[in-house]
């Protein structure tokens, strides 16, 4: 997991670094990251043209990066140019260029050079970034290395100018900036690296931490042992899903074709009778659920999980519910269990508010949690949420004692405690209809899975535990919307079809 700080705290650490280290010998730390960075992505050119970095520098520390980076590279024998954007420049950095052999001009002199370079430096703006002022246009599949930030976002909030330089790559320094993930950020900042250089974070908290794929697997591997290959239909994950309608019957079979590709040991849906069949013909793998055998599965779970039932180990409710008519009686004792439960679509316009023994993922798009927290009596604006998602996921999770994830191009995880995870830089492509089904799916198996909980029997999961397993499967949802944009467009059967393959990678 990485550590996600506003702008105001890596000020905050930043200033303590250069009273302690010097601001020059920083900047030249941060240089040499941004020439590595460089130097790479120009080993990945297949041209047999020479290697010509030009790089854009603005007024403040960030041109100073660009500058030395220039510095470092032009000592590597590599051509470079600097495009002055602004007539004041850093001083000291323009000098060391200049030293090693460098040539700067003005933006307007040599903009031409733009379309020669095989790679282009953004080092405009960074962390100083105000918005409002105009940017240059870049050549057309101009390979460009954002220094820090991507000039024309700003790097606490994520929103970005139209003009903003659209990098492939971004190299930050010292940590993770809040900006860089939120809003336009994944849109705009291509692969992010950060450049370590041994800040001491410790006088400030994090406002949340970003997972990705390598704690995506530490996560899932947290609990799992060689003696699960051993184990039975019953031990690897009984789900029990309430879904569908005759209005939506394709959602419940979205999410339950998800469960089982992701290998779930059982699946078993209540369905109206209605789509009972369409069900089992789809779904040939799902057992059917009646409201009877719901209430034996309840009942036999309180006195022991061994027991007689339908043995259900986790639930996923709502993908395609009716969410017109009140819940049955049967859903009503799901919501009392204490089985840990997945909830999304119209589960969410039914789900009770307040205190509730049942560990809980709550899992709106925002204009669900609009609703949801309306139903708890917060009304709020789209824009509200935009401007602060933790906040007012959390809210929520607060109001349904719930872990929410709130979707979206990023999606925020939040703990009634206010603990948060975040997951960010999915597909874009996952905005397509059912593709929330699958994540229920997804996440239904996984609460359903003991090697993953890390729960036997009647021990309930906790928070946190919920709160991890959903960053994973919102982590593997996204990398699954990658894999599947790799190779055509997405919908939610071509994310099933590819589900078994991606899952496998995961160590499923
Ligand atoms: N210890 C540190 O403080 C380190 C800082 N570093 C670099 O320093 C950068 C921050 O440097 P600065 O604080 O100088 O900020 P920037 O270099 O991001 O830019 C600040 C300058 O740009 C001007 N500016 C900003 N937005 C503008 C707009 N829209 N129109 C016109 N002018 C605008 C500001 O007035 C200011 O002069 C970081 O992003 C990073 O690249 C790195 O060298 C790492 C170490
Ligand atoms: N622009 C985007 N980039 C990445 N992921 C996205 C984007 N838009 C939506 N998603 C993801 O796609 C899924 C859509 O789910 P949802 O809104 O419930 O749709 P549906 O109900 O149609 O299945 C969520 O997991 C969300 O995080």
């Amino acid at each position: 997991m990485i550590p996600v700080y506003s702008v105001a705290q890596i000020r905050a650490v930043e200033a303590q670094e250069n009273s302690k280290r010097g601001e020059t010998s920083l900047m030249k730390q941060a240089a040499s990251h941004l020439a590595s960075t460089a130097l790479g992505m120009l080993a990945e050119n297949t041209s047999a043209e020479p290697a010509f970095v030009v790089a854009l520098i603005g007024p403040g520390n960030n041109g100073g990066d660009g500058l030395y980076a220039l510095a470092e590279l032009q000592l590597q024998k590599i051509s470079t140019l600097a495009l002055q954007f602004h007539e004041q420049v850093h001083a000291e950095a323009a000098a060391a260029y200049q030293a090693a052999g460098g040539t700067m001009l003005d933006l307007s002199d040599g903009e031409c050079e733009l379309a020669k370079a095989s790679l282009i430096i953004d080092a405009i703006y960074g962390l100083g970034y105000r918005p409002g002022s105009a940017l240059p246009v870049l050549p057309a599949n101009a390979r460009v290395l954002a220094c820090d930030v991507p000039s024309g976002l700003n790097p606490d909030t994520g929103v970005a100018e139209d003009g903003v330089l659209l990098a492939e790559r971004t190299l930050t320094f010292g940590a993770l900036k809040s900006g860089l993930l939120a809003i336009d950020g994944p849109l705009v900042t291509g692969d992010i690296t950060v450049a370590d250089l041994e800040f001491d974070f410790s006088s400030v908290e994090a406002g949340t931490q970003l997972v990705e794929e390598t704690a995506t697997r530490e996560l899932l591997n947290q609990h799992r042992s060689w003696r699960d290959a051993g184990r039975h239909k019953y031990q690897r994950g009984v789900l029990g899903l309430i879904a569908g309608s005759d209005l939506y019957p394709g959602a419940a079979q979205l999410t339950a074709k998800a469960a089982v590709a992701c290998g779930a040991g059982l699946l078993r849906t209540h369905v109206p009778e209605s789509i009972q069949s369409m069900m089992a013909l789809s779904v040939p793998e799902s057992v059917p659920l009646d409201d009877d055998q719901i209430k034996e599965a309840l009942s036999s779970s309180r006195r022991q999980i061994h027991g007689k039932g339908a043995k259900i180990k986790a639930w996923a409710i709502g993908p395609g519910l009716d969410g017109r008519t009140p819940p049955t009686g049967a859903i009503a004792d799901v919501f009392a269990s204490p089985q840990p439960a997945v909830i999304d679509a119209s589960g969410l316009e039914v789900v009770p508010a307040g205190p509730s023994e049942q560990p809980r993922v709550l899992t709106p798009h925002a204009k669900e949690l609009r609703m949801l927290l309306s139903r708890a009596g917060v009304k709020i604006t789209p824009d509200e949420i935009a401007q602060d998602p933790i906040r007012w996921t959390r809210w929520a999770a607060l109001a349904y004692n719930a872990v929410v994830l709130l979707k979206g191009p990023t999606s925020y995880i939040v703990a009634p405690n206010g603990d948060s995870l975040m997951v960010s830089h999915s597909a874009p492509e996952l905005a397509t209809a059912g593709s929330g089904d699958v994540l229920t799916g997804i996440l239904g198996y996984m609460l359903s899975d003991s090697s993953l909980t890390g729960t036997e029997g009647l021990r309930t999961v906790p928070n946190r535990r919920m709160m991890e397993l959903t960053a994973c499967a919102a982590y593997i949802h996204g990398h699954l919307g990658r894999v599947t944009a790799a190779d055509g467009t997405v919908n939610a059967s071509r994310l099933i079809e590819n589900l078994p393959k991606v899952m496998k990678q995961f160590g499923f």
